[in-house]
């Protein structure tokens, strides 16, 4: 059997096989071995993707995302029409023969959008261009998943394709550890209600041959699928949204079919666009915006006014030793405390150090030692 065949086999065991505490670890082990698989076949070929021409994707501006979808879906008009970058476009399927990068700049920050091959299903195992779409897109702060309106099914092949990839959307990453010891066999600690005991455990590591390591896992919703994530070690988990394409060409009743369509299989309003027509462009824009998470830092010079013309742009959760960071590469060695107005400290002008977490609108003075 080739190895494709061997996958296919193996999906369709775990699919026909109910779970429950008899087949637990049985159905723990069929899912680890097929990672496994599909983890030497797809991160085989992202590491035969040398970074060749029109690949190797510098990232620059506050975020960057790129445009996931199938050929001629209209991912390079889209980005002419976010960015005004001249992205080639044409009615035949892989005309964008490189990743065009454009940037669009929206309420202040400056956001990178790639336009990179249209991917295919099979194209995680390598197959069209598959491989090299790929190695940009685990690059990418958001994902935005384009479909037409008349290949709404598409979408799934892209979900899937991005999920045997190795990406995860939508979803935090499971609080898993793995720590490899000298013997004494598996040790579970479990914080939280764990529902994975430790002979699955045991099963899903065994199959990887780990025989012997200290296992962390809190929190109640982590599964068999996060546990093998978190063994294969290489997964990337990204924010994404669906947008839809080309509804200038439908009525308003089809246009809701495939709105309730999408909502029902993915539980999310998609957002209906024509790039063409420039319909919904603002609201997409938006959306963009929210989901990379941008927060706000207004500067204050020492001794100063604050300058609240131009806000430096970070992302959710960013620290003081990142704005330092930005500022100047000296910074954080230099660094002797920062002062806040805003809401993440208690009172205005608190002293905060290095690790401490910015929030939108907040004002900060960095004090360093010279
Ligand atoms: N009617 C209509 N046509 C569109 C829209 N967006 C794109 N198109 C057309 O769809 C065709 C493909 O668009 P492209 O932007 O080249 O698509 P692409 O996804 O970049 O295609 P590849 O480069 O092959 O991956 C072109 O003929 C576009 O003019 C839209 O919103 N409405």
């Amino acid at each position: 059997m080739g190895l494709e065949e061997d996958i296919r086999a193996i999906e369709d065991e775990i699919k026909n096989t109910k779970y429950n505490k008899a087949t637990s670890q049985h159905i723990g082990r069929l899912k680890a071995k097929l990672a496994k698989i599909k983890d030497d076949m797809v991160m085989r070929a992202i590491k035969s993707v040398g970074g060749g021409e029109g690949f190797s994707v510098k990232k620059s501006g506050d975020g960057t995302i790129v445009l996931v979808g199938f050929p001629s879906v209209g991912k390079s008009t889209l980005l002419n029409k976010l960015t005004g970058a001249q992205s080639e476009t044409g009615s035949y399927a892989f005309t964008t023969l490189t990743v065009v990068p454009g940037l669009m700049e929206y309420k202040g920050a400056k956001i990178q959008i790639l336009d990179i091959p249209g991917l295919i299903a099979g194209a995680a195992m390598g197959k069209g261009r598959g491989k090299e779409v790929i190695a940009v897109v685990r690059t990418a702060d958001l994902i935005v998943i384009l479909g037409d309106v008349f290949n709404a099914v598409h979408v799934d092949v892209l979900m899937r394709e991005l999920y045997d990839s190795g990406i995860r959307i939508n979803k935090p990453k499971p609080d898993i550890t793995i720590k490899r010891t000298g013997g004494g066999g598996i040790r579970l600690n479990r914080v939280g209600a764990v529902k994975l005991g430790l002979e699955e455990v045991r099963a899903i590591l065994g199959e990887n041959k780990i025989m012997n390591a200290d296992v962390l896992i809190r929190g109640s919703n982590v599964t068999q699928d996060d546990l093998v994530d978190a063994m294969q070690g290489n997964r990337i988990y990204i924010p994404a949204f669906i947008a839809i394409n080309k509804v200038d060409l439908i009525s308003d009743a089809q246009r809701k079919e495939v709105e309730e369509h999408m909502r029902e299989k993915y539980g999310v309003d998609p957002i209906m666009i024509s790039a063409h027509k420039g319909y919904h462009i603002e609201e997409l824009q938006d959306a963009i915006y929210e989901h990379l998470g941008f927060v706000r830092i207004y500067m204050k010079p020492y001794g100063e006014e604050a300058d609240m013309e131009e806000p430096m742009i970070m992302r959710k959760g960013s620290t003081i030793e990142d704005i330092c960071h930005r500022l100047h590469r000296d910074f954080v060695d230099q660094f002797r405390y920062a002062k806040i107005w805003g809401t993440s400290v208690k009172h205005d002008a608190a002293k905060v150090g290095l690790k401490h977490v910015v929030e939108d609108n907040d004002i900060v003075t960095v004090v360093t030692k010279l």
